[in-house]
């Protein structure tokens, strides 16, 4: 397995060893201790697999007092997955890294707690799935709208689906002020 740094501390991409024979192939999606040497000390909780059609952007999404650690991969399809920096403490404030995952990179993605995380689904369908170090709290979940200027995100797709919640999120400038 290969780790890459990006431009966000603690952000990592991940590039697993691919088994290919004549069935098909073999991949860990997870072992304790490998991801642990590669800096991924952390004590996942939860599992989730969401399904989306092309088109649909989920994000951006974090939660506020109990942020969630995210490992992140595709078994079926592509999507542009992204980690943005929302936090004003932080040298990388405001910047964003995003990639493709797909069910042909097999990449996986890395998000350390407290980032904004979203992705778009660039294939006719994709099964997207993220283990995660805290538990899902809806009263404490929080977001900012994917198109926020401030962020900046090149999005690959121009119209995304998206849900009622995710319209109404607000700007990341509107968000702070309020939590001040
Ligand atoms: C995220 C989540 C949702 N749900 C439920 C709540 C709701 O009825 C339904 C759909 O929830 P949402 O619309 O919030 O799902 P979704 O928009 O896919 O939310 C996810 O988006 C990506 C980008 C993330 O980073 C995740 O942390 C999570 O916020 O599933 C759970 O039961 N557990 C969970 O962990």
């Amino acid at each position: 397995m290969q780790i890459t740094q990006t431009n966000l501390p603690g952000v990592l991409v991940i590039q697993p060893k691919v088994f290919k024979d004549a069935r098909g192939f073999f991949l860990e999606t997870f072992q304790a201790e490998r991801y642990r040497q590669a800096g991924i000390a952390a004590n996942f909780v939860q599992d989730n697999h969401s399904r989306s059609q092309k088109g649909v952007l989920r994000g951006l999404h974090f939660q506020q007092t109990k942020p969630q650690g995210k490992l992140i991969n595709v078994s079926q399809g592509a999507v542009y997955d992204v980690a943005a920096d929302i936090n004003p403490g932080s040298p990388t404030f405001g910047q964003y890294f995003g990639i493709e995952l797909s069910d042909v990179n097999h990449l996986q993605l890395w998000i350390p707690p407290g980032y904004a995380h979203g992705f778009c689904v660039l294939s006719d369908c994709a099964d997207f799935h993220y283990r995660c170090t805290e538990y899902y709290d809806p009263q404490d979940e929080a977001g900012v709208l994917w198109s926020d200027p401030q962020l900046n995100i090149n999005w690959p797709i121009t119209l995304p689906l998206l849900s009622e919640k995710d319209k109404q999120l607000p700007l990341l400038k509107d968000l702070l002020r309020h939590s001040l």
